[in-house]
Protein backbone atom coordinates (compact mmCIF):
# COMPACT_ATOMS: atom_id res chain seq x y z
CA UNK A 1 0.00 0.00 0.00
CA UNK A 2 1.03 3.48 -0.61
CA UNK A 3 3.02 5.25 2.30
CA UNK A 4 2.33 9.02 0.79
CA UNK A 5 1.55 10.96 3.79
CA UNK A 6 -1.75 13.09 3.25
CA UNK A 7 -1.26 16.58 3.09
CA UNK A 8 -4.28 17.48 1.20
CA UNK A 9 -5.68 20.66 3.18
CA UNK A 10 -1.90 21.69 4.70
CA UNK A 11 -1.94 25.00 2.55
CA UNK A 12 -4.12 27.15 2.81
CA UNK A 13 -7.17 27.51 -0.21
CA UNK A 14 -8.92 30.42 -1.50
CA UNK A 15 -11.95 28.25 -1.70
CA UNK A 16 -12.25 24.29 -0.13
CA UNK A 17 -13.43 22.15 -2.81
CA UNK A 18 -16.41 19.82 -1.81
CA UNK A 19 -14.36 16.04 -1.11
CA UNK A 20 -14.20 13.60 -3.86
CA UNK A 21 -12.29 10.52 -3.96
CA UNK A 22 -9.85 11.57 -6.62
CA UNK A 23 -6.51 10.50 -7.89
CA UNK A 24 -5.12 13.05 -4.88
CA UNK A 25 -7.03 11.24 -2.14
CA UNK A 26 -6.41 8.05 -3.75
CA UNK A 27 -2.71 8.27 -3.48
CA UNK A 28 -2.48 9.33 0.11
CA UNK A 29 -5.87 7.44 1.49
CA UNK A 30 -4.41 4.62 3.09
CA UNK A 31 -2.42 7.36 5.82
CA UNK A 32 -5.14 9.77 5.50
CA UNK A 33 -8.16 7.35 6.55
CA UNK A 34 -5.47 5.93 9.80
CA UNK A 35 -4.83 9.00 10.87
CA UNK A 36 -8.52 10.42 10.54
CA UNK A 37 -10.77 7.03 11.90
CA UNK A 38 -10.27 6.67 15.39
CA UNK A 39 -9.81 2.47 15.85
CA UNK A 40 -9.75 2.17 11.72
CA UNK A 41 -6.96 -0.56 11.82
CA UNK A 42 -8.56 -2.40 14.64
CA UNK A 43 -12.19 -2.06 12.78
CA UNK A 44 -10.91 -3.34 9.30
CA UNK A 45 -8.85 -7.06 11.00
CA UNK A 46 -11.78 -8.14 13.12
CA UNK A 47 -14.43 -6.94 9.80
CA UNK A 48 -12.58 -10.22 8.64
CA UNK A 49 -12.94 -12.15 12.01
CA UNK A 50 -16.10 -11.29 12.22
CA UNK A 51 -16.50 -12.30 8.72
CA UNK A 52 -15.64 -15.38 9.03
CA UNK A 53 -18.69 -16.41 11.54
CA UNK A 54 -21.32 -15.25 9.24
CA UNK A 55 -19.96 -16.52 5.92
CA UNK A 56 -21.86 -19.67 4.20
CA UNK A 57 -20.99 -21.94 1.75
CA UNK A 58 -21.46 -20.92 -2.16
CA UNK A 59 -22.19 -16.96 -1.43
CA UNK A 60 -21.03 -13.76 -1.99
CA UNK A 61 -18.97 -11.30 0.47
CA UNK A 62 -19.26 -7.64 -0.60
CA UNK A 63 -17.31 -5.10 0.15
CA UNK A 64 -19.37 -2.04 -0.43
CA UNK A 65 -17.53 1.21 -1.13
CA UNK A 66 -14.39 -0.62 -0.93
CA UNK A 67 -11.65 1.73 -1.47
CA UNK A 68 -8.69 0.14 -1.91
CA UNK A 69 -9.70 -2.95 -0.63
CA UNK A 70 -8.67 -2.82 2.55
CA UNK A 71 -11.63 -5.01 4.03
CA UNK A 72 -11.56 -6.81 1.30
CA UNK A 73 -7.92 -7.79 1.72
CA UNK A 74 -9.11 -8.83 5.33
CA UNK A 75 -12.09 -10.64 4.57
CA UNK A 76 -9.39 -13.05 2.08
CA UNK A 77 -7.29 -13.40 5.06
CA UNK A 78 -10.10 -14.82 7.45
CA UNK A 79 -12.68 -16.07 5.31
CA UNK A 80 -12.06 -20.25 4.44
CA UNK A 81 -15.39 -21.18 4.04
CA UNK A 82 -16.19 -23.11 0.84
CA UNK A 83 -17.16 -21.59 -2.43
CA UNK A 84 -17.42 -18.07 -1.25
CA UNK A 85 -16.45 -15.60 -3.19
CA UNK A 86 -15.96 -11.63 -2.45
CA UNK A 87 -17.34 -9.20 -4.93
CA UNK A 88 -15.85 -5.13 -4.27
CA UNK A 89 -18.03 -2.46 -5.50
CA UNK A 90 -16.92 0.98 -5.43
CA UNK A 91 -17.81 3.93 -7.85
CA UNK A 92 -14.42 6.34 -7.67
CA UNK A 93 -12.52 4.85 -10.85
CA UNK A 94 -9.63 6.23 -9.30
CA UNK A 95 -10.15 3.81 -6.23
CA UNK A 96 -11.25 0.66 -8.32
CA UNK A 97 -7.67 1.20 -10.53
CA UNK A 98 -5.26 0.91 -7.84
CA UNK A 99 -7.55 -1.49 -5.59
CA UNK A 100 -7.17 -3.95 -8.43
CA UNK A 101 -3.41 -3.37 -8.09
CA UNK A 102 -3.52 -4.62 -4.72
CA UNK A 103 -5.41 -7.20 -4.76
CA UNK A 104 -2.80 -8.35 -7.81
CA UNK A 105 -0.38 -8.04 -4.96
CA UNK A 106 -1.96 -10.05 -2.88
CA UNK A 107 -3.13 -12.96 -5.15
CA UNK A 108 0.73 -12.85 -5.57
CA UNK A 109 1.73 -13.45 -2.21
CA UNK A 110 -0.83 -15.71 -0.75
CA UNK A 111 -2.17 -18.89 -1.59
CA UNK A 112 -5.80 -20.50 -1.48
CA UNK A 113 -7.25 -17.26 -1.06
CA UNK A 114 -11.27 -16.54 -2.04
CA UNK A 115 -11.56 -15.42 -5.41
CA UNK A 116 -12.44 -11.60 -6.03
CA UNK A 117 -13.90 -9.47 -8.63
CA UNK A 118 -13.63 -5.78 -8.24
CA UNK A 119 -16.35 -3.59 -10.21
CA UNK A 120 -16.52 -0.19 -11.18
CA UNK A 121 -20.17 0.54 -10.41
CA UNK A 122 -22.69 2.45 -8.30
CA UNK A 123 -23.97 0.83 -4.98
CA UNK A 124 -27.46 2.11 -5.90
CA UNK A 125 -27.74 0.44 -9.04
CA UNK A 126 -26.49 -2.72 -8.28
CA UNK A 127 -28.13 -6.37 -8.65
CA UNK A 128 -27.27 -8.49 -5.52
CA UNK A 129 -26.47 -11.96 -5.65
CA UNK A 130 -27.59 -14.01 -2.29
CA UNK A 131 -24.81 -12.93 0.20
CA UNK A 132 -23.82 -13.88 3.29
CA UNK A 133 -21.59 -11.05 4.49
CA UNK A 134 -22.32 -7.32 2.75
CA UNK A 135 -19.65 -5.04 4.72
CA UNK A 136 -21.03 -0.99 4.21
CA UNK A 137 -17.71 0.05 5.81
CA UNK A 138 -17.79 4.10 6.25
CA UNK A 139 -19.48 4.02 2.94
CA UNK A 140 -23.29 4.58 4.00
CA UNK A 141 -22.12 8.18 5.22
CA UNK A 142 -21.30 9.05 1.75
CA UNK A 143 -25.12 7.58 0.30
CA UNK A 144 -27.61 10.61 -0.19
CA UNK A 145 -29.61 10.59 3.33
CA UNK A 146 -33.18 9.44 1.27
CA UNK A 147 -31.31 6.99 -0.70
CA UNK A 148 -30.13 4.54 2.56
CA UNK A 149 -33.24 2.98 3.75
CA UNK A 150 -33.87 1.50 0.24
CA UNK A 151 -30.38 0.56 -0.25
CA UNK A 152 -30.31 -1.36 3.20
CA UNK A 153 -33.85 -3.20 2.05
CA UNK A 154 -31.85 -4.56 -1.02
CA UNK A 155 -29.06 -5.50 1.07
CA UNK A 156 -31.41 -7.53 3.98
CA UNK A 157 -33.49 -8.91 1.00
CA UNK A 158 -29.75 -10.21 -0.75
CA UNK A 159 -28.54 -11.86 3.11
CA UNK A 160 -28.85 -15.34 3.33
CA UNK A 161 -29.84 -17.09 6.89
CA UNK A 162 -27.08 -16.60 9.31
CA UNK A 163 -25.20 -14.05 7.24
CA UNK A 164 -25.01 -10.13 8.69
CA UNK A 165 -24.50 -6.93 7.53
CA UNK A 166 -21.62 -5.20 9.28
CA UNK A 167 -22.13 -1.28 9.06
CA UNK A 168 -19.04 0.95 9.95
CA UNK A 169 -19.89 5.03 9.81
CA UNK A 170 -19.06 8.33 11.77
CA UNK A 171 -21.54 9.02 14.06
CA UNK A 172 -23.25 12.46 15.27
CA UNK A 173 -24.69 12.80 18.61
CA UNK A 174 -28.90 14.06 19.25
CA UNK A 175 -27.22 14.83 22.98
CA UNK A 176 -25.19 18.45 22.10
CA UNK A 177 -22.91 17.86 24.95
CA UNK A 178 -22.03 13.95 24.28
CA UNK A 179 -21.71 15.30 20.29
CA UNK A 180 -19.51 18.18 21.18
CA UNK A 181 -17.18 16.35 23.63
CA UNK A 182 -16.49 13.55 20.97
CA UNK A 183 -15.81 15.87 17.98
CA UNK A 184 -13.37 17.85 20.35
CA UNK A 185 -11.84 14.51 21.17
CA UNK A 186 -11.95 13.16 17.47
CA UNK A 187 -10.10 16.69 17.05
CA UNK A 188 -7.90 15.71 19.38
CA UNK A 189 -7.12 12.59 18.02
CA UNK A 190 -6.50 14.03 14.55
CA UNK A 191 -3.76 16.53 16.25
CA UNK A 192 -1.89 13.70 17.85
CA UNK A 193 -1.47 12.12 14.54
CA UNK A 194 0.35 15.34 13.08
CA UNK A 195 -2.59 17.23 11.41
CA UNK A 196 -2.54 20.91 11.88
CA UNK A 197 -5.56 23.38 12.75
CA UNK A 198 -5.77 24.37 9.22
CA UNK A 199 -6.09 20.97 8.04
CA UNK A 200 -8.47 19.99 10.20
CA UNK A 201 -10.60 22.85 9.23
CA UNK A 202 -10.18 22.77 5.78
CA UNK A 203 -11.00 19.06 5.71
CA UNK A 204 -14.05 20.00 7.94
CA UNK A 205 -15.54 22.22 4.98
CA UNK A 206 -14.54 19.51 2.55
CA UNK A 207 -16.88 17.24 3.89
CA UNK A 208 -19.54 18.84 5.15
CA UNK A 209 -21.37 18.89 2.06
CA UNK A 210 -20.63 15.22 0.74
CA UNK A 211 -20.74 13.35 4.51
CA UNK A 212 -23.78 13.32 6.45
CA UNK A 213 -23.31 11.21 9.66
CA UNK A 214 -26.62 9.78 11.60
CA UNK A 215 -26.94 8.87 15.03
CA UNK A 216 -26.54 5.49 16.60
CA UNK A 217 -30.83 5.98 17.33
CA UNK A 218 -31.09 6.80 13.66
CA UNK A 219 -28.96 3.71 12.02
CA UNK A 220 -30.60 0.81 14.32
CA UNK A 221 -34.29 2.52 13.75
CA UNK A 222 -33.31 2.57 9.74
CA UNK A 223 -31.92 -1.01 9.51
CA UNK A 224 -34.90 -3.00 11.63
CA UNK A 225 -37.26 -0.45 9.38
CA UNK A 226 -35.36 -2.11 6.09
CA UNK A 227 -36.45 -5.41 7.73
CA UNK A 228 -32.81 -6.59 9.85
CA UNK A 229 -33.99 -8.80 13.08
CA UNK A 230 -31.45 -7.12 15.53
CA UNK A 231 -28.68 -4.75 15.53
CA UNK A 232 -25.55 -4.72 17.60
CA UNK A 233 -22.94 -2.32 18.17
CA UNK A 234 -19.59 -4.33 18.55
CA UNK A 235 -16.80 -1.61 18.68
CA UNK A 236 -16.89 2.30 19.17
CA UNK A 237 -13.91 4.82 19.47
CA UNK A 238 -15.00 8.07 19.90
CA UNK A 239 -17.51 9.29 17.11
CA UNK A 240 -16.77 6.12 14.75
CA UNK A 241 -18.32 2.97 15.72
CA UNK A 242 -19.13 0.06 13.78
CA UNK A 243 -22.62 -2.51 14.07
CA UNK A 244 -23.64 -5.75 13.50
CA UNK A 245 -27.13 -6.65 11.68
CA UNK A 246 -28.63 -9.50 11.49
CA UNK A 247 -31.41 -10.56 9.36
C1 LIG B 1 -14.50 6.26 3.29
S1 LIG B 1 -14.38 5.37 1.84
C2 LIG B 1 -14.53 3.66 2.33
C3 LIG B 1 -13.33 3.06 2.97
C4 LIG B 1 -13.14 1.59 2.74
N1 LIG B 1 -14.38 0.83 2.85
C5 LIG B 1 -12.11 1.05 3.70
O1 LIG B 1 -12.49 0.38 4.67
O2 LIG B 1 -10.92 1.33 3.49
C6 LIG B 1 -15.91 5.53 0.99
C7 LIG B 1 -15.87 4.91 -0.40
O3 LIG B 1 -17.21 4.78 -0.88
C8 LIG B 1 -17.19 5.04 -2.26
N2 LIG B 1 -18.57 5.39 -2.66
C9 LIG B 1 -19.30 6.46 -2.27
N3 LIG B 1 -20.53 6.43 -2.83
C10 LIG B 1 -20.57 5.29 -3.59
C11 LIG B 1 -21.57 4.70 -4.42
N4 LIG B 1 -22.77 5.26 -4.58
N5 LIG B 1 -21.27 3.54 -5.06
C12 LIG B 1 -20.06 2.96 -4.91
N6 LIG B 1 -19.08 3.47 -4.12
C13 LIG B 1 -19.34 4.62 -3.47
C14 LIG B 1 -16.18 6.15 -2.45
O4 LIG B 1 -15.70 6.23 -3.78
C15 LIG B 1 -15.10 5.74 -1.43
O5 LIG B 1 -14.08 4.98 -2.04
O1 LIG C 1 -14.57 12.89 9.86
C1 LIG C 1 -13.51 13.08 9.35
O2 LIG C 1 -12.86 14.08 9.58
C2 LIG C 1 -12.95 12.12 8.43
O3 LIG C 1 -11.91 12.37 7.91
C3 LIG C 1 -13.68 10.90 8.23
C4 LIG C 1 -13.49 10.17 6.93
C5 LIG C 1 -14.43 8.96 6.94
O4 LIG C 1 -15.07 8.72 7.95
O5 LIG C 1 -14.50 8.29 5.94
C6 LIG C 1 -13.82 11.02 5.79
C7 LIG C 1 -13.17 10.97 4.60
C8 LIG C 1 -11.96 10.16 4.40
O6 LIG C 1 -12.36 9.07 3.64
C9 LIG C 1 -11.42 9.60 5.64
C10 LIG C 1 -12.12 9.67 6.81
Amino acid sequence: MSKEPDRIFAQPLTQVPDFAFNEDVVRVFPDMIKRSVPGYPTIVENLGVLAAQFARPDSVLYDLGCSLGAVTQALRRHVRTEGCKVIAVDNSAAMVERCREYLNGQNSMFQELLPVEVIEGDILALAFEPASVVALNFTLQFIAPEERLALLGRIRQSLLPGGALILSEKLRFSDPEEHGLLTDLHVAFKRANGYSDLEIAQKRSAIENVMKPDSLEEHRERLLAAGFSKVVPWFQCLNFASLIALP
